[in-house]
């Protein structure tokens, strides 16, 4: 592919599909408006430099924003800046924040008691804990009330999870075959040509006797007393319809270019371990192995719940309403990650309806968007306690979506609130419902793996960052537009880089969470 470095000829070349370089251009591009722009007035202080030094924000933090998104100091107005200066990606909320955070760290046990700097949100888990406590509320409900098998044909099992090992109902091959086309022969050579030929899915031929020869096709059944099979460019007839080793002192080796019946499995070898995802080559090999349908986990159930009377499902944004971005993006996603997802509802901003909505759902799984913080509407904590549900997590170290939570709603039941900001939802997926979800459906766990950052990455003071990045190279090039409410990194990432507490320098090795689809495939993941 041709790496694009300008926008000349785009159109042309869109057709030719995005390459990283392109990618890059459009997501990491320095364009875009500024508020500062439209703002009235001086222009507010760059981020770094407010020389009042305004303290926290509620919840003793601050948004971490994007690049061309600005970031939101702590009174909550957006930098115009939007970066740092350094790293030109991101802002953590400037230096003031980091001062007022170290001050308070002073008295803070919370923190000297972790042995990290400054204070946490009150009851936030750290964000390796909380994937853990995800997995580990999916092992008890397994555990409590495990999912009895379903029976599936091989049609509807790709991305399901053996629930039994696959065993083989047959030997593989279940008969002698020619490996070749050519002809079967029986003893040596020259031979006599039969007039008869042998093609694959046909039986009944007559033995071969010693001096004779066959047509054999590949994958046909050997004739009994066959000695071996001659590929076509090992042989040539004469005149008479003889058949000649080519050239004439080739070896014939017993049992050259057949393959034995089981070569490959007797019936009755286990082939597959119980818990052994359902790929497109397991398919393959249960339907060769005899099988028409499989025993697998059953995809745990989730009804999605979008929150928000601000939401529109379709046309453009008008009057302070905006498009609803996770009902499409959510149920493919949690799909990916092994869900069936039977309900996505929009119930608005209403208490009573969130209530109906949870009490009556029979999924294993609620996901809720929205409502996860503590606005005038944000029902979700209420509710949670209204129905005596068990918080399992409250709030995270990480950002974005640090206000996300489990929490356990019944008897081997749960609820995954994912905050309403867009990125922020994707962080809570990957942090709360990928370990929740991938441990329901007996996924395996995916092996961590790291790769050195292209660019610095400035971190958040105390909580993880989950960054969008590109693969270039053995490189992982950090994205811009990375704010909690931005889409558009993501959308074009490969991953989400894992940035520790302070940020990551340029070569340090960084955890990698991958996307479905840059994992599994589209078939394996989405169908
Ligand atoms: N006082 C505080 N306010 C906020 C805090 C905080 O700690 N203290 N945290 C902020 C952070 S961080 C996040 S994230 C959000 C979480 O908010 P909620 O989960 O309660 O979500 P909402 O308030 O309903 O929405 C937030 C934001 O996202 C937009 N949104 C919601 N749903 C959708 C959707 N389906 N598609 C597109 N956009 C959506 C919504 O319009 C808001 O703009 O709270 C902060 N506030
Ligand atoms: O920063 Mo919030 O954590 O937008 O999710």
């Amino acid at each position: 592919m041709t790496a694009h470095g300008t926008s000349t000829g785009r159109d042309a070349e869109d057709a030719e599909g995005l390459d990283v370089e392109e990618v890059l251009a459009l997501v990491n591009d320095d364009r875009g408006p500024r508020l500062a722009d439209r703002l009235p007035g001086p222009a507010a202080p760059a981020a770094g430099a407010d020389p009042a030094g305004r303290g926290h924000a509620p919840r003793g933090d601050h948004e971490t924003g994007g690049d061309h998104g600005g970031h939101r100091t702590d009174d909550g107005h957006e930098s115009p800046g939007g970066r740092d200066g350094r790293d030109g990606h991101e802002s953590p909320g400037g230096r003031e924040n980091h001062d007022a955070h170290d001050a308070h760290h002073a008295q803070d046990p919370h923190g000297a008691h972790r042995g990290r700097r400054g204070p946490r949100t009150h009851g936030a888990t750290p964000w390796p804990g909380a994937r853990e406590i995800a997995a580990s509320a999916a092992r008890a409900a397994v555990r409590s009330s495990p999912p009895p098998p379903v029976s599936v044909p091989l049609d509807g099992a790709l991305g399901l999870t053996l629930a039994e090992p696959l065993t083989a109902l047959t030997d593989l091959p279940s008969f002698d075959t020619s490996a070749m086309d050519g002809w079967a022969v029986a003893g040596p050579g020259p031979w006599d040509v039969r007039e008869d030929g042998v093609l694959a899915g046909h039986t009944g031929h007559r033995p071969l006797g010693d001096g004779e020869a066959v047509r054999i096709a590949t994958g046909a059944r050997i004739p009994e007393d066959t000695t071996a099979v001659l590929r076509t460019e090992h042989g040539r007839t004469d005149g008479r319809g003889r058949l000649h080793a080519v050239p004439r002192d080739r070896a014939i080796v017993p049992g050259q270019d057949i393959r034995p019946r089981g070569q490959e499995c007797r019936s009755g070898d286990r082939l597959l371990p119980a818990g052994t995802l359902v790929t497109p080559a397991v398919l393959g090999l249960a339907a060769a192995a005899g099988y028409d349908r499989l025993r697998a986990v059953p995809r745990p159930r989730v009804d999605v719940l979008v929150l928000g009377d601000e939401l529109l499902t379709e046309g453009l944004p008008h009057d302070g309403l905006i498009r609803d971005a996770l009902g499409p993006m959510l149920p493919p996603w949690l799909r990916a990650l092994g869900a069936d997802v039977t309900s996505v509802r929009r119930i608005g901003d209403d208490a009573e309806a969130l209530h109906t909505a949870v009490t009556t759902s029979a999924a294993d799984v609620v996901v809720t968007t929205g409502g996860t913080a503590a606005g005038p509407v944000d029902h979700l904590h209420p509710t949670l306690r209204r129905i005596g549900a068990e918080l399992l997590v409250d709030g995270v170290e990480v950002r974005p979506g640090h206000p996300m939570l489990l929490a356990r709603i019944g008897e081997g039941r749960h609820l995954v609130g994912l905050p309403g900001n867009p990125l922020a939802a994707v962080s809570g997926l990957l942090t709360l419902a990928e370990p929740l979800l991938r441990t329901l459906a007996a996924r395996p766990a995916p092996e961590p793996y790291g790769v050195p950052l292209q660019e610095p990455v400035q971190g958040h003071p105390y909580d993880t960052r989950l960054v969008p990045v590109v693969l270039r190279g053995d490189r992982a090039v950090p994205l811009h537009y990375n704010g909690p409410a931005m889409l558009r990194g993501i959308a074009v990432a490969d991953a989400l880089a894992v940035v520790p507490p302070g940020g990551a320098r340029p070569g340090e090795e960084t955890e990698l969470l991958d996307l479905p689809w840059t994992t599994g495939g589209i078939g394996v993941c989405f169908t």
